[in-house]
This record gives structure tokens, sequence and C-alpha cells, in this order.
């Protein structure tokens, strides 16, 4: 048997200010199920991954409605100021529970329903030619502009070496951790995982996502995750 476990991390304890809505954006529903529902169970319904953490705002009342209570492969923990503070704890949690160095982790935002199995496959076969993790991401297809200070444009970037990075973000659990830990340390700011390990002098591949991978940050992305949810995600 493969020693080698992967485990899953959901941060989800942010309050989802941008979306403007009455409760945390990870809980408004689509359809039948909240947005985090459809983030775990993709997981969940993934034969490879070992069991999910999901870290929750200290102040999250939404999360004991969820039908996760009596299942063994979904821990909490407590999620801190920022996303990356939710990240430290989820890794934290699993290294003071049962994570193994050899361990992999998947991290992915409780705010990105739109997740397909293929891509999580994609993520886990990289594993073998990306000692240094891989993130999902997708290449610009706008042209891309670099502003300055002043809103104007300062230059266009060539669009074939832009690439946005998505969830999951997939790293050995140990490396993921010190570098996370490090560059928090040196005050550096850490929006994505990869982030953290480029910090640290790795280089992650960047392996194809989708563009129905959608954040959902603001109330136009709720239409477009129904639309896609409603369709099946392949
Ligand atoms: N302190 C935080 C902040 C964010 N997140 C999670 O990180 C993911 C991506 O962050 P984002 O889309 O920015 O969510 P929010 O921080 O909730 O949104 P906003 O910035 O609009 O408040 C979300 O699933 C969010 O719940 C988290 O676990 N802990
Ligand atoms: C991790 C991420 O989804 C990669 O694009 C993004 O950095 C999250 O940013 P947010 O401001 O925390 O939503």
């Amino acid at each position: 048997m493969n020693s080698e476990r992967i485990w899953a991390v959901i941060p989800a304890a942010g309050i989802g200010a941008r979306m403007n809505s009455d409760i945390p954006k990870q809980y408004l529903k689509i359809e039948d199920k909240t947005i985090l529902e459809y983030s775990i169970n993709r997981f969940l319904e993934h034969s490879k991954i070992y069991k999910v953490v999901v870290a929750l705002s200290p102040n999250d009342s939404y999360w004991e409605e969820l039908p996760y209570k009596d299942n063994p492969r979904v821990l909490t923990t407590t999620g801190g100021v920022d996303r990356v503070d939710s990240v430290a704890a989820a890794l934290a949690f699993i290294r003071e529970s049962e994570g193994a160095e050899s361990d992999w982790v998947m991290v992915h935002d409780a705010a990105r329903p739109c997740l397909s199995s293929r891509h999580i496959d994609n993520l886990i076969t990289s594993k073998e030619s990306s000692p240094d993790g891989a993130t999902l991401a997708v290449g610009a297809i706008d042209t891309v502009k670099q502003a300055n200070k002043r809103q104007t444009i300062e230059k266009t970037i060539d669009r074939d070496m832009v690439w946005l990075a998505q969830t999951p973000q997939f790293f050995p659990l140990g490396t993921l951790k010190h570098a996370i830990d490090s560059a928090l340390k040196e005050g550096q700011t850490v929006t994505d995982e990869a982030s953290a390990m480029e910090f640290a002098g790795y280089h992650p591949s960047l392996v194809i996502g989708s563009r129905k991978n959608i954040k959902i940050t603001e109330q136009e992305d709720l239409l477009l995750a129904s639309i896609w949810l409603s369709h099946g995600i392949d």
C-alpha cells in the first residue's frame, strides 16, 4: 500500500466581505447544497484523498448544520485572521494528529465549488514529475496590462507567460508547512501556497485547470457557478 497519504485542506474561515451577503459566502446555497459542501464532497468522493481538514472561523455558527458530524474523514480546526493563517492552522493540526512527513496535501478554497475530479487526478499525476508541487492554473486569455500608480498603462505583459493561479494547490506536507511558517516569520505576503513555496526557493508546476473552477468572490459569480454546477462538472 502506498504509505504516502494525500490530505485535503479546505480554508473556510473567511467572512466573504466582497460578496456583501448576510452569511459567509461559503454557506450560501446553490440548488440544494452550500458552496462549502460542493468543495468538501469533491474530495470525499475521490478514492485517493485520505481525509479532509476544514478550517472554520471561531465564530462559525453554520458548520453544525452540515452533514459531516459523524464522518470520520472530515475533521475541523479553527482558522486564522487571513487565509494563510487558516491554512497554517490546518497543516499544524494534521502534523499534530496523524500526518506523516511523506504525506502530501491538497489545499482548496471552500469558495471554489466547481472543481472537477479530473483536475484532482491531474494534480496527483503531476506529483512524480513535480517534486516542488503544483497548482492548478489557467493561462491569461485577455491582453494583460501592467498599471502604474496613476492607473494608466505602464506596459503590456506577454500574456503567454501569465497564468492565473487557482486551487487546489498540491505540495509535500512538511515542506509546505515549513515554507508557510518561514514566509510568515519573514513578514512575506502569502495569498496562495505556491507563493510561500516560491519564497522558499521552490518552483511549483502549473497544471492546466479550468475557467469553470471560479472562486466565488462577488455576487455575479453565484450565477456563473450555478450554471456550471447545474450542468455537471466533468
Ligand atoms: N481568514 C481566512 C480568510 C479566507 N479564508 C478562506 O480562503 C478562501 C479564499 O478566500 P476569499 O475568496 O478571499 O474568501 P474571503 O476572505 O471570505 O472573502 P473576502 O476577501 O471577500 O472577505 C475562502 O474559501 C475563505 O473562506 C480562510 O479560510 N480564512
Ligand atoms: C488561493 C487563490 O484562490 C489563488 O488564486 C487566491 O490567491 C485566493 O485569494 P483570496 O483573496 O484569498 O480570495
